[in-house]
């Protein structure tokens, strides 16, 4: 056993039990401690994890972190749900604590990283554009995390290149039949079993369209980029958002 210790939030969720496996398997990471619902955060401290990774619920991540920040631990986070102020909040925390790093990622998949720089390279090319995103049914928010930072990214790229609000005439709607609107673009959310996590952006101009997208098939798609993440957090102190930091993009 040798390495950093990484220690798992989360570990009997479905992403949490690839993430285990995937830090087993590597030589240079030592797999020190996993906690679920219920179970103590002191686990932890107790067996000197230097790293926590986590994959648990909106409604626990805030309480999850406050915890790591103030006891030196460093954080990868997966889970989603993190609003401005949240991160705001968090950057407070790693203020009083500032030898502590911690990287909050919407997609740890590296095509879904990608994806999400390609749409925003392509964004000022055309005048309409909107994001489907397609999940199983067990998914406890929507529009995902990856969908609403897409979203923001092509928003900002259109504004930066001057563009007018995509052209919509609809008059008559029923209720959500358009979407949620994030940035100005139309978010549209699938939930069906047997799907895992898959987004879609369409973007269209005068005589021809642009799909980009990407699927995570399996969850062991997220390992190699949490594992990215655990082995540069520490070098990063403070907060990174995006593992395309991370990535030499
Ligand atoms: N950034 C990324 O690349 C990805 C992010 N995600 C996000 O990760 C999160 C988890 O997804 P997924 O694995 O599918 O969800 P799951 O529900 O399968 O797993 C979550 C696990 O966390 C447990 N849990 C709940 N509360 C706590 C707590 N306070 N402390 C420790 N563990 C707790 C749950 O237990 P119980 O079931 O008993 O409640 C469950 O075992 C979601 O927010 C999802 O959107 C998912 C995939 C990729
Ligand atoms: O809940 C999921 O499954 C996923 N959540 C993340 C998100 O909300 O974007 C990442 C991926 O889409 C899988």
């Amino acid at each position: 056993m040798s390495g950093i210790n990484v220690g798992v939030l989360g570990s009997n969720g479905k992403v949490g039990q690839a993430i285990v496996a995937a830090v087993e398997a590597a030589d240079d990471l030592t797999y020190s401690a996993g906690v679920d619902k219920d179970d103590a955060l002191t686990t932890f401290t107790d067996t000197q994890t230097s790293v926590v990774v986590d994959f648990t619920h909106p409604d626990v991540v805030m309480g999850n972190l406050e915890f790591l920040i103030n006891n030196g631990i460093h954080a990868v986070v997966g889970t989603t749900g993190f609003s401005a102020d949240r991160l705001d909040t968090v950057r407070g925390w790693l203020a009083a604590n500032p030898g502590v790093g911690v990287l909050i990622a919407p997609n740890f998949a590296i095509g879904a990283v990608l994806s999400m720089r390609f749409a925003q390279q392509a964004a000022r090319f055309y005048e309409s554009v909107e994001v489907i995103e397609l999940h199983h049914p067990h998914k406890a928010d929507a529009p995902s995390g990856t969908a609403y930072r897409t979203a923001e990214l092509i928003g900002q790229a259109r504004a930066d290149a001057g563009l007018a609000p995509c052209p919509d005439a609809t008059s008559q709607e029923l209720d959500g039949a358009r979407g949620a609107e994030v940035s100005g673009v139309r978010v549209h959310s699938v939930r069906l079993a047997g799907l895992v996590a898959h987004q879609e952006v369409l973007l269209g101009t005068q005589g021809e369209t642009l799909t980009i997208r990407h699927d995570s098939l399996d969850r062991s798609s997220f390992a190699p980029g949490v594992l990215l993440g655990v082995r540069n957090v520490a070098a990063h102190p403070g907060l990174t958002v995006g593992l395309e930091h991370f990535m030499d993009l």
